[in-house]
């Protein structure tokens, strides 16, 4: 195993460590599922971003054997809001996951991927009356209803198509995922869900309403919770309102107990999926009802990279690597000061000494910004690197933002890389453009 390389600097040696879907050749450099990146960015060009089949199906796999490990039936719908590519798609659909969607483009997407519209959950504050036609009149499974006013309008609608809306209520638990500001969603101030104190009444009225069947609850406490903790309490506060409805004589078959499973993105270690299904049987696992989570980023984060170029390094009172990719590809960093992994793809690169460097974008922002004060080596123009744990809310959040047209997408399956989206030619960002005469 000689040209096994091992002479990495110590944060990039432990990058690359903790990502068992990567490795390092000292003749072609750092590969992704087997494939060289020097090889997918010679073929497709720079930007890209780079998916693993494989990795995405060990993901759901270890995720599937921790509830199995509890014995618990835990229906698992991917929240298609982390990745929404058909290809993707459709892996999921193949490996038997429902679908998890937040507008009817998300649900049109999972419907065109294979997934029945029976095995799709839709959730959000604002569904038009437009798009809970369509989800109805396709036989969406479930709705997953966030207020009394959106109850009412579901009625109205489903009454009038003649069907039975399927409804679970989004209980805002009020509990504090402990993660950022501004991907939590389960505390009072938050927009989402219905307040517990208010749910007794209206899912009585829901039981009560023509055109819906109330089938249970829902809750979605925040994105990237690293803790069980938060899950913990969330769970234990749906589970007294179970028995509440119960009480009732409310009839509860249904409990989705939301997405949100962190992932380790620098050195901190992701959700121990044990700790976490054993959270759910201790704290829901006795009642009786049909159990489904929502996750999307644990499944398919680290089953992706942006692959960039080195454009030119310039140094003023700093060291500046400037890349061909931006925040109109990649906007985590931008939005929520989140850390990404940076590997150079050369292995000789990794031997050369590091200076802080701040990796950066050519759009005209100072937030164009990847990473700050980062220990990087010398990075030629035309060396490319590899933005790790990028394959969860980051081509799904691009924008064309300064014209810059979408970046090509490969997937990595059994050691070889296919296209699944073209680079788009710039004129096309003005094609469906109308200027009046
Ligand atoms: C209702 C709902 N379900 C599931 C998810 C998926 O979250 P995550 O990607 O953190 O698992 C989200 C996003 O936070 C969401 O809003
Ligand atoms: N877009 C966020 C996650 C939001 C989850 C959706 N509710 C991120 O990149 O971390």
């Amino acid at each position: 195993m000689a040209d096994v390389y091992t002479g990495a600097e110590p944060d990039l040696a432990a990058l690359l460590a903790a990502r068992p879907a990567f490795s390092m050749n000292v003749r072609e450099g750092l590969s992704f599922e087997s494939v060289p990146l020097n090889a997918i960015a010679d073929q497709f060009g720079t930007p890209v971003w780079v998916y693993g089949a494989g990795s995405i199906r060990a993901r759901f796999a270890a995720l599937k054997a921790a509830f199995a490990g509890e014995n618990l039936p835990v229906h698992i719908h991917y929240a298609v809001k982390a990745n929404d590519h058909l290809a993707i798609l459709s892996q999921f659909q193949r490996l038997g996951a429902g679908a998890d969607v937040v507008s009817i483009g998300e649900f049109l997407r999972a419907r065109q991927a294979g997934v029945a519209a029976a095995d799709i959950v839709y959730s959000g504050v604002g569904k038009s009356a437009e798009e809970l036609e369509t989800a109805l009149g396709q036989g969406i499974g479930q709705i997953n209803v966030e207020s009394a006013e959106e109850l009412e309008m579901l009625s109205g609608i489903a009454t009038r198509l003649g069907v039975t809306a399927p409804v679970v209520l989004r209980m805002n638990p009020d509990v504090d995922a402990g993660t950022h500001a501004k991907i939590t969603t389960g505390l009072a101030e938050n927009k989402f869900g219905i307040a517990a104190a208010d749910i007794p009444a209206l899912y009585a009225h829901a039981a009560s309403l023509p055109g819906i069947r109330a089938l249970g609850l829902a809750l979605h406490i925040g994105s990237q919770i690293l803790s069980t903790e938060p899950y913990a309490k969330a769970y234990a506060k749906a589970a007294d309102m179970v028995r509440a409805l119960r009480d009732q004589r409310l009839s509860v078959e249904v409990l989705d107990l939301g997405g949100g499973i962190g992932i380790g993105y620098h050195d901190e270690p992701g959700m121990n999926l044990a700790a976490f299904a054993a959270t759910i049987r201790r704290t829901v696992g006795d009642l009786g009802v049909r159990l489904m989570v929502e996750p999307g980023r644990y499944l398919v984060g680290p089953a992706g990279l942006l692959l960039a170029s080195v454009i030119l390094q310039k140094r003023t009172q700093k060291r500046f690597v400037v890349l061909d990719a931006a925040m109109n590809e990649l906007m985590r960093p931008a939005l929520y000061e989140a850390w990404h992994g940076i590997l150079p793809v050369d292995p000789a690169l990794f031997h050369t000494a590091q200076t802080q460097a701040d990796v950066v974008g050519p759009i005209c922002e100072s937030a164009d910004c990847f990473a700050q004060d980062r220990a990087l080596p010398d990075l030629p123009p035309g060396t490319r690197v590899a933005l790790l744990d990028t394959g969860a809310y980051g081509a799904v959040m691009s924008s064309a933002y300064n014209a810059r047209p979408r970046a090509a997408s490969v997937l990595v399956d059994g050691g070889k890389a296919v296209l699944i989206t073209p680079r788009q030619p710039p004129q096309d960002l003005w094609a469906d453009e109308i200027v009046p005469a």
